[in-house]
């Protein structure tokens, strides 16, 4: 600790950087997720499927609700949406 900085400043510092790297994994988790749902669409599309799945989207943003409620059901649509790209 400098002469300037308290306890509390310290604990902050602390603690952003465990946002920091939580921030970090939640980009890449967002990423990871993004790809793998395009190539589910890729796959479907070549088989003759359709390029969405509403049954399955109401699963994804169901769980997201469950456990985060109405905040957590709008971050489901949000990744949702990332991954359709234009409709
Ligand atoms: C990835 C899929 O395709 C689309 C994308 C989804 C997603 O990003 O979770 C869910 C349903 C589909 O609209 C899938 O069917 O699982």
């Amino acid at each position: 600790m400098n002469a300037t900085s308290t306890p509390a400043d310290e604990r902050i510092a602390e603690l952003r950087g465990e946002i920091d790297a939580c921030d970090a994994e939640l980009i890449r988790l967002v990423q990871r997720r993004l790809a793998v749902s395009q190539e589910i669409g890729q796959l479907r599309r070549d088989s003759g499927g359709t390029r969405l799945s509403l049954a399955r989207e109401q699963q994804v943003i169901a769980r997201f609700q469950d456990a985060l409620g109405a905040d957590g059901a709008a971050l489901g649509m949000m990744l949702l949406r990332q991954g359709r790209g234009r409709l």
